[in-house]
């Protein structure tokens, strides 16, 4: 029975993880193909607001410079993108310029401006040169009495008197409840509403005035802007109404300090220098400003001449400088000092405390925050797709990881940031990426993720390839590949692999005369077992054997991948699932069997140079009794070794087998064209041999398509990272996952033409081999960790391929059509069919 309490903490806790879950969905819901630009790292509720000093553009260059021409900002909660390139403002005022312009009223502006530009800014030449020489004449009085004299105020009044004239008829100087007003509009929110009121007051006067006189375009008088919007109005009133409100909002656009700065060339064409903006949204008021501009800084430079204060040199204070002797207060100071401050008030005993508990609030999740969102500033992680927590995206994939990840990566990118679980899994998805990480970086990608279960059943790791990136693995690398994978070693084999082809096919002849179905999955992996059997240990292990029994098990425990491996805090699973007394039990068995053979080894004690075939376990002794002092080898190692031949090696060879096999029974032209040259290279001969093969061009390609449609190991073996990198432009942490998805590679439509069909042709005459060094098709990886078991797996293949469709014929059980063979593919880390390949089976007759 669940007592009312247990009810309600369950009740509580899934409202809870509900209403996260919700709020968690709510913020990481980007549309799947968005590509955000990259972000500083922001605070809750503020968001990046605290990035900003009061120069906004000095502190955006400076997080432009770390995060680059395109940032997404968060003004509290509002989204702000943030150019800082020409290349970027090309986009959104040119290219894009369309959707980026939205701001009401145009239409008046460009009656202003534009429609009659040049010549209603032509009809104010006369306030702009009487203005002028009114501020010359200003400063030469004050020259004459050697008092200094503040440039910027002059200046600001300049165009604050030229725009009063134009916009509103007349000059409101400083005193007036315009001016003043105006001033309180950059205040805070209180006093600019308080502003706001004052200042439609006045507007409202001003409007009644022109009323009142009532002049119009064509009375031959100069019109300010006021007359003008009147005008407009009078004459839109049916159409395109506009209200007084609009009028006077266009009318306080019109701010002085707008108008006085230096441009070069800014009509929006350049994208380097685009000071008024361009594009629709562009400045209307260009050759309006221009022209005050240029009249002043003529009348100034033609009047004086300027030199520092007290002999100072330029460098020393830009901005400093002195007009006849009279010193001139810096110009940012001018454009920035709108905002006055307000008396300070008393702050009460509850205030305090209200802001002191804020405040510490405040620090407390700062420091919070800043903890868990420490990456290092200059860090550009690949894009990842949105994750759960704990989870991370283990959900996003399915039974057949290689192709979620492909879909993920077509949305994505060919270089993802994923997380299985807590584990953070780099997704590689193009030759590009491949390279990088198999060539160029190959050194610091080499380690093996260190995985629990395969380390219980490989003697710790001890086995080639789990073994961690170091001298250990260099050393039992080397001596795989030198001493038992070498051409020449395999090449001593042949014999094996002939015999063992043949019994095959006399299998094959047995139930063709019986007219059974043949399995041919079946056959082919007692082949490829048998091979690597007698060659690792010196006799076949078939079905019923206690080596068989136990590797079996080793495939279903490799094939587990646990859900504590990924999310640490799941750990204590471990002791309930019995996952590891269950490797340990294999291991155990495994190691009996292995013991018995080494020991028979022991005694019958063959020895390089005896003259007979030595199996792996013969050359493993041997090299133990000779090198025992300088690389001592033990006997587990041996054992691990020999164990990864059979792991490594058996069902990776057969699966490569079964899908080519798979794809020249759907496809019958290819099938024939195939056997033609295999039957033709026989010729009259009863058993082909491996020297033929070498002239059996189509069947190496067959070979090569095969592979590229089914890497038997379509994610590669994982690896790990050893150090921070960068790959691609984004940075990589060390100790991340690595996975190449060699089958989307292989599959590129950009590498690959028709890259959905069995096409063998596509090899003929070209030379792109699977050897390494092409990283659009490396099926057995490259670099220091690929596999070094080619020479071997191609070799049993290619003569079972041969041997097969040269003495026989095949079609589908039952009448079935080609295209209902079933092609769906089982999951583990080698992909094989999920169904058999089930077949009737004919001999060919010469
Ligand atoms: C068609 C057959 C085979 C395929 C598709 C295949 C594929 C692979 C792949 C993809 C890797 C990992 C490469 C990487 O991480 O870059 C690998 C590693 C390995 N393969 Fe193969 N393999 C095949 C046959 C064999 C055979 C026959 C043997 C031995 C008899 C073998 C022994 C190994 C070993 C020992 C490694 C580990 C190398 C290391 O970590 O240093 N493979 N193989």
């Amino acid at each position: 029975m669940v007592s009312l309490s247990h009810l309600w903490a369950v009740l509580l806790s899934t409202s809870l993880f509900l209403f996260f879950l919700h709020k968690w969905r709510r913020s990481n819901s980007p549309e799947p193909r968005r590509r955000l630009p990259l972000s500083p790292p922001k605070l809750p509720l503020i968001g990046n607001l605290h990035q900003l000093s009061s120069a906004q553009h000095r502190s955006l260059q400076s997080l432009s410079h770390r995060y680059g021409p395109l940032m997404l900002l968060h003004f509290g909660k509002v989204l702000v993108l943030i150019a800082s390139s020409a290349e970027a403002a090309r986009e959104i005022m040119k290219n894009h310029d369309l959707i980026f312009s939205n701001r009401p009223q145009l239409s008046i502006a460009s009656r202003l401006f534009y429609n009659t530009r040049t010549k209603r800014v032509q009809s104010y030449c006369r306030v702009r040169e009487e203005e002028t020489s009114l501020m010359v004449d200003k400063i030469r009085k004050l020259g004459a009495s050697s008092k200094p004299v503040n440039l910027s105020d002059v200046m600001a009044s300049l165009t604050n008197d030229v725009i009063h004239r134009v916009v509103l008829g007349k000059k409101y100087g400083s005193g007036s409840d315009f001016k003043e007003t105006f001033a309180e509009f950059d205040g805070l929110d209180e006093r600019v509403e308080r502003a706001a009121k004052k200042m439609d007051r006045f507007l409202e006067v001003v409007i009644e005035e022109h009323r009142v006189r009532e002049r119009r375009e064509g009375d031959g008088v100069e019109l300010d802007f006021v007359d003008i919007l009147l005008d407009f109005q009078r004459e839109n009133a049916s159409r395109s109404p506009i209200e007084d409100d609009t009028i006077k909002a266009v009318v306080l656009e019109f701010r002085p300090e707008r108008f006085l700065r230096m441009r070069i060339d800014f009509r929006g064409q350049h994208f380097d220098l685009t000071s008024f903006g361009a594009g629709r949204r562009g400045c209307p008021g260009i050759t309006f400003t221009v022209v005050v501009d240029e009249l002043a800084l003529a009348k100034l430079v033609h009047n004086f001449d300027f030199r520092l204060p007290n002999g100072a040199k330029m460098e020393l204070n830009k901005f400093d400088f002195v007009i006849d002797g009279i010193y001139k207060k810096p110009f940012a100071i001018c454009f920035s000092s709108h905002i006055s401050l307000s008396k300070p008030k008393m702050v009460s005993l509850s205030h305090f405390l209200v802001m002191l508990i804020s405040t510490c609030f405040f620090l407390f999740f700062l420091h919070k925050w800043r903890r868990s969102h420490s990456p290092k500033p200059r860090t550009r992680l690949p894009p990842s797709p949105p994750k759960f927590p704990l989870i991370g995206n283990l959900h996003q994939l399915s039974s057949v990881p290689h192709r979620s990840l492909q879909s993920l990566s077509l949305r994505y990118g060919p270089l993802m940031l994923l997380h299985f679980g807590e584990v953070p899994v780099l997704i590689a998805s193009s030759a590009e990426a491949a390279r990088e990480i198999m060539k160029n970086q190959d050194l610091i990608f080499s380690n093996r993720p260190q995985l629990s279960i395969a380390s219980r059943l490989f003697y710790n790791n001890r086995d080639v390839s789990f073994a961690p990136y170091g001298e250990y693995w260099r050393q039992i690398r080397s001596i795989c590949v030198l001493h038992l994978l070498s051409n020449k070693r395999v090449q001593s084999y042949r014999g094996v692999r002939e015999e063992e082809t043949s019994l095959m096919v006399d299998k094959i002849r047995r139930l063709c005369a019986s007219s059974k179905t043949v399995n041919l999955s079946d056959v082919m992996t007692s082949l490829t077992n048998d091979v690597i059997c007698r060659v690792a240990l010196g006799k076949k292990y078939g079905l019923g054997s206690d080596f068989k029994e136990a590797f079996a098990e080793f495939g279903v425990l490799l094939g587990i991948l646990p859900l504590w491996e990924y999310i640490p805090w799941l750990r204590w699973m471990r002791r309930f699932d019995g996952l590891d007394k269950r490797a340990d039990r294999a291991a155990t068995k495994m190691d009996g069997f292995l013991e018995t053979v080494i020991q028979e080894h022991r005694v019958r004690e063959r020895r390089e140079g005896d003259g007979g075939e030595l199996d792996f376990v013969d050359i493993l002794l041997d090299f133990q009794r000779e090198n025992g002092s300088r690389t001592p080898v033990e006997d587990e190692t041996i054992k691990a070794i020999v164990l990864d031949m059979f792991a490594a090696g058996t069902d990776t060879t057969y699966t490569a087998l079964e899908w080519a096999m798979t794809e020249l029974i759907r496809n019958p032209e290819i099938m024939k064209t195939l056997q033609n040259e295999v039957r033709e290279v026989a010729g009259n001969k009863d058993e082909i041999d491996e020297q033929d093969l070498e002239k059996m061009s189509y069947l190496k390609a067959v070979m090569k398509e095969s592979l590229r449609l089914h890497p038997p190991v379509p994610l590669l073996v994982p690896r790990e990272l050893t150090q921070d990198t960068t790959v691609l432009g984004y940075d990589i942490a060390s100790r991340t996952r690595v996975m190449t998805n060699v089958w989307a590679i292989s599959r590129d439509p950009s590498l690959w033409k028709y890259p959905e069909e069995f096409r063998p042709e596509r090899f003929l005459g070209m030379d792109i081999d699977f050897r390494g060094l092409h990283f659009e098709l490396t099926p057995f990886g490259a670099g220091r960790r690929g596999c070094p078991g080619i020479t071997f797996a191609v070799a049993v293949d290619e003569l079972a391929l041969a041997k097969l469709v040269h003495k026989f014929n095949f079609r589908l059980p039952n009448g079935a059509k080609m295209e209902e063979l079933n092609v769906s593919e089982s999951n583990g880390i080698t992909i094989h069919k999920k169904c058999p390949l089930l077949v009737v089976a004919t001999s060919h007759v010469f």
